[in-house]
């Protein structure tokens, strides 16, 4: 008995891969129903990966028949696939038509192709198409990441897909290769040198973007649970126990000499607003303040709401005379902007209160219960203004 050409063997290992991989990712989107589109997506991407693999190994059987055409076609596929994965689980959105219109191109292209055993092109158009497509998924990808990790204010998660990109060059190596390595080379049956070489790649290449896409779907899940129990469900701001431990953090760098200043904000006569126009309007009006106040602040202040109709803005870096001025722009802003309900304009307003953080301050509930005073005063002074 002859032992099966090293090719063979590497071919098979892929394809087991690809199967593999087809069945998690399945599994994962019907039955544990975690990221069910991209998942799903995955698994076509495994799918097309193996069935073109199939049909490619076979070309030698059945020169110039659709299957072999179809078994090229399905490798574009597969990449365009892969780069549309990527995207669902980071920008969560489905970008379809790119890929759709490049592997049809690919398509096209490949059947023009006379078959006469010169492989040259249809590497170069699979390797052009596959990295094309996958190169600019990922680098939208990284683009989210580092967006998302800003508006956070968390470590970026962009370099996971770092092993894309290297996955995207290796397509892009294996197209130049036919510029330079000889014709009858391009075959992947012919056990060369740098055929192994190409097929212990695109093995690698099949583990790593598996386990890449993975754990980006974990990271996602893990982002979304802590996202959960650190946000106010109705505003989006953090909730009590996060916006205290940003506090907590900042106060910790005061020893260090990096101050920050708190704008404490109490909406006026909410009850009177809840009684009249009913809950739901409540608490649209919160969301609406909300929304409001968020174009006044930077990437490294947090908002939170502290209870009810209660919120605090943390400004790092900030001193009494910055936050003056930042409660100043809320509270014009808040007055300007009514809450239409039923057709109807309430006007809205809000208290606030200011105060800086100081070396004497033995912790953060100092500086929080002078801004709470502060607010009490503005109160006092008949609402709608801003006290220190
Ligand atoms: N709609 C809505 N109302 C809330 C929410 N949380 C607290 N409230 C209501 O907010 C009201 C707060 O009333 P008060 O503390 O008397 O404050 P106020 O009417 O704004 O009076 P001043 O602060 O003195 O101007 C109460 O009626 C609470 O029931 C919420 O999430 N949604």
């Amino acid at each position: 008995m002859t032992a099966p050409s090293p090719t063979l063997t590497l071919v098979a290992a892929i394809g087991l891969c690809a199967g593999i991989a087809t069945l998690v990712w399945l599994a994962l989107a019907t039955l544990a129903r975690i990221a069910p589109r991209a998942s799903l997506t995955m698994a076509g991407a495994n799918a097309a990966a193996l069935l073109s693999l199939v049909l490619r190994a076979s070309r030698g059987s059945m020169p110039g028949t659709p299957a072999s055409w179809l078994g090229d076609t399905l490798a574009v596929a597969s990449a365009a696939l892969l780069g549309v994965a990527v995207m669902a689980i980071t920008t969560r959105r489905l970008h379809w038509k790119a890929a759709v219109m490049v592997v049809s191109l690919a398509a096209l292209a490949l059947l023009a192709l006379p078959d006469d055993g010169d492989l040259r092109w249809r590497v170069r158009i699979i390797s052009a198409g596959g990295a094309g497509l996958l190169l600019a998924a990922s680098l939208t990808a990284w683009r989210s990441l580092s967006d998302e990790a800003k508006k956070d204010g968390r470590s970026t998660l962009a370099p996971l897909v770092l092993p894309l990109i290297l996955i995207a060059l290796l397509m892009a190596v294996r197209g130049i290769a036919t510029f330079i390595a000889p014709v009858a080379s391009l075959d992947v049956h012919v056990p060369t040198s740098l055929n192994l070489t190409l097929l212990w790649s695109a093995l690698t290449a099949m583990l790593l973007q598996n386990t890449t896409l993975a754990f980006l779907v974990l990271l996602r899940l893990i982002r979304r649970i802590e996202r959960l129990l650190e946000r106010d469900p109705l505003t989006d701001t953090f909730n009590r126990r996060a916006f205290d431990r940003a506090l907590a953090d900042a106060h910790a760098w005061l020893g260090r000499g990096r101050g920050y200043a708190l704008v404490m904000i109490d909406m006026d006569r909410f009850k009177q607003l809840n009684d009249s126009l009913g809950h739901a309007a409540g608490d649209a009006a919160l969301r609406l303040m909300v929304e409001q106040l968020r174009p006044c602040l930077r990437e490294v202040d947090r908002f939170g709401r502290l209870g009810g109709e209660e919120f605090c803005v943390l400004l790092p870096d900030t001193d009494l005379a910055g936050a003056a001025l930042v409660a100043e722009r809320m509270r014009a802003l808040v007055e300007a902007t009514p809450l239409r309900w039923q057709d109807q304009d309430w006007p809205l307003s809000a208290s606030f209160g200011i105060a800086e953080a100081e070396r004497a301050d033995a912790s953060a509930d100092a500086v929080l219960a002078r801004a709470d005073a502060a607010m009490y005063r503005a109160k006092g002074q008949g609402r709608n203004v801003v006290q220190a």
